[in-house]
């Protein structure tokens, strides 16, 4: 097996373009004027708010800090990118900063991670040694006191005494006595997703989710909980991934995954997920070279001050591929057309760049048709680090990744077609149940080594969302009384305005109807 090594700013050099492969029919077809294929003009496919995610956006804008939760696939993502915009209308683009628990999430958002935004790195310092390393970094002391709006995603990987600490340390730099020295904040996540990784704090206290936080109710004017899933939409695997979720499963629910585990025929377009990483680099290796190609590398090129956050998002700093590859996008690229982040394909070809642009002089692409269809020559894209609307660092890459095989862990937020899971070691709370929730369909879900056993939710997440639900519920009750209360007291008012004799006449009907709506 032969390797090429592409850089990407010095594209193909190493490569001989002089047999380049030839292009097929499809490269030619719709070229405009100069040459170029033409792009047909897809219009975006339009987005319903339900009334939960459209009270979000009316707390939003009445700037109220709020908590999105939610299953897998409620359009908890999808929301924030939503709130996110109406935030940068509000305040200044620069007044918003947009991060999350990991960089891969951080990423999907155009963000940054929660540790490099606050300025604290990964660090075990207790609060005040934190305050003070961000009181000697003027960019981080500059952050915290320009910031207007704060987002946080996947908040089930962030532990309770860092959600402290960071309240505690917007206090102070900002020298405002109030929860989160006022900034607005929207935080959204499923604590029974992947919860924070173990350390020796949370260990010795015993507290781990944010919700523990001491801060964590005074944080909030509204925490909602979205409940129509999008993901998926057959009742009965709603109903399995919702039992699962909880750790609540009925021994009909496990049938069905049972029936997941059946020997059938290998579909080799499913990503297999695992729980270890180890197993994933061993099977993309393997696949790759049982396929006995010339490899084409490329490596990403990356500038800018914070190169380093870099490797946490999703886009590889290196990345082998040949044809034959099957592969995944990590970024939308059309969402109209089904190139999405998670959109899996396989690599037919590749395909000498028609781009006259500098930097990409003469080069070699890779031509992948994914498994809905569509063939596409992909181009390198951009990946940023941001710091409020600055960008410190920026990576340029093909977004594709090898997909034979993918981590738990890298899967949490994406939307999968057919996954192949072995989940003989799968470990702690949540993990079967974010691999699981990826799937849009049973047909799609392939198990092996699973046992019931492996089906773990937290107690205290449990106890957490009964009492999100009698609280919401209690809300609502609430607010209808209210609305009841001024409907009635609205058509008695009719009702009074509209007597020719005077509201004494109306008195009995409208006693009547005041009596009659206060006890419906
Ligand atoms: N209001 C909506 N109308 C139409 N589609 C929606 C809506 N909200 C979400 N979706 C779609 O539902 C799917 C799942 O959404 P999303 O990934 O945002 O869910 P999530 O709650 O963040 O899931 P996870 O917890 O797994 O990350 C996406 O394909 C998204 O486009």
């Amino acid at each position: 097996m032969r390797y090429f090594t592409i850089e990407i700013a010095n594209a193909f050099r190493n490569f001989s373009t002089k047999s380049s492969p030839k292009k097929p029919s499809w490269f030619y077809k719709k070229q405009n004027a100069k040459g170029k294929p033409k792009e047909k003009k897809q219009s975006k496919p339009k987005i319903e708010w339900t009334d939960e995610q459209k009270s979000v956006f009316s707390a939003i804008a009445e700037g109220k800090s709020v908590f999105i939760t939610g299953s897998a696939g409620t359009g908890k993502t999808l929301l924030l990118q939503g709130v996110i915009k109406e935030l940068r209308k509000m305040y200044k683009p620069s007044k918003v900063s947009v991060t999350a628990s990991t960089g891969i999430a951080a990423f999907a958002l155009k963000g940054q991670t929660l540790h490099s935004f606050a300025g604290i790195g990964i660090s075990s310092d207790n609060r005040q040694e934190k305050l003070h390393r961000i009181l000697d970094n003027k960019r981080a002391c500059r952050r915290w006191i320009n910031v207007e709006a704060l987002v946080i995603d996947e908040i089930s990987m962030i532990d309770a005494e860092l959600f402290d600490d960071i309240d505690y340390i917007a206090r102070n730099i900002r020298e405002v006595d109030a929860i989160w020295g006022g900034i607005q904040l929207v935080v959204s996540g499923d604590f029974f997703q992947l919860p924070p990784v173990p350390d020796k704090r949370n260990r010795k206290s015993g507290v781990m989710y944010a919700f523990e936080a001491d801060c964590w109710d005074e944080s909030f004017d509204l925490q909602v909980e979205l409940t129509k899933i999008f993901r998926q939409l057959d009742c009965r695997l709603i109903k399995l991934l919702q039992g699962i979720r909880t750790g609540e499963t009925d021994p009909q629910d496990l049938k069905l995954l049972e029936e997941c585990c059946l020997e059938r025929d290998y579909d080799p377009s499913a990503v297999k997920l695992f729980p270890l990483n180890g197993d994933v680099t061993k099977v993309n290796e393997e696949r790759l070279q049982s396929l006995q190609k010339d490899v084409v590398v490329y490596k990403a090129v990356d500038t800018g001050p914070w190169k380093s956050q870099l490797s946490l998002g999703m886009a590889p700093g290196e990345i082998s591929i040949c044809e034959g590859a099957r592969v995944m996008l990590v970024k939308n690229l059309n969402t109209w057309k089904g190139l999405v982040n998670g959109a899996t394909g396989t690599v037919v070809g590749f395909s000498e760049s028609e781009d006259t642009n500098d930097i990409f002089p003469n080069k070699l692409l890779p031509i992948v048709q994914f498994d809905s269809g569509t063939t596409v020559l992909i181009k390198p894209q951009l990946w940023h680090v941001m710091d409020g609307d600055v960008v410190v660092a920026e990576r340029k890459q093909i977004p594709l990744i090898l997909a034979w095989a993918l981590s738990i862990h890298k899967c949490q937020g994406m939307t999968l077609e057919k996954v192949y899971s072995d989940l003989s070691r799968a470990f702690g709370f949540g993990m079967v149940y974010v691999a699981l929730s990826r799937v849009r369909s049973l047909e799609g879900l392939h198990l092996s080594g699973f046992d019931s056993s492996k089906i773990k939710a937290d107690p205290k997440v449990q106890e957490f969302y009964k009492n999100f639900a009698s609280r919401q519920k209690k809300e609502h009750l609430d607010d209808s009384c209210n609305k009841r209360e001024d409907c009635t007291d609205s058509i008695i008012g009719v009702a009074e305005k509209l007597s020719p004799a005077g509201p004494k006449q109306w008195f009995s009907l409208s006693q009547f109807l005041s009596t009659l709506l206060k006890r419906s």
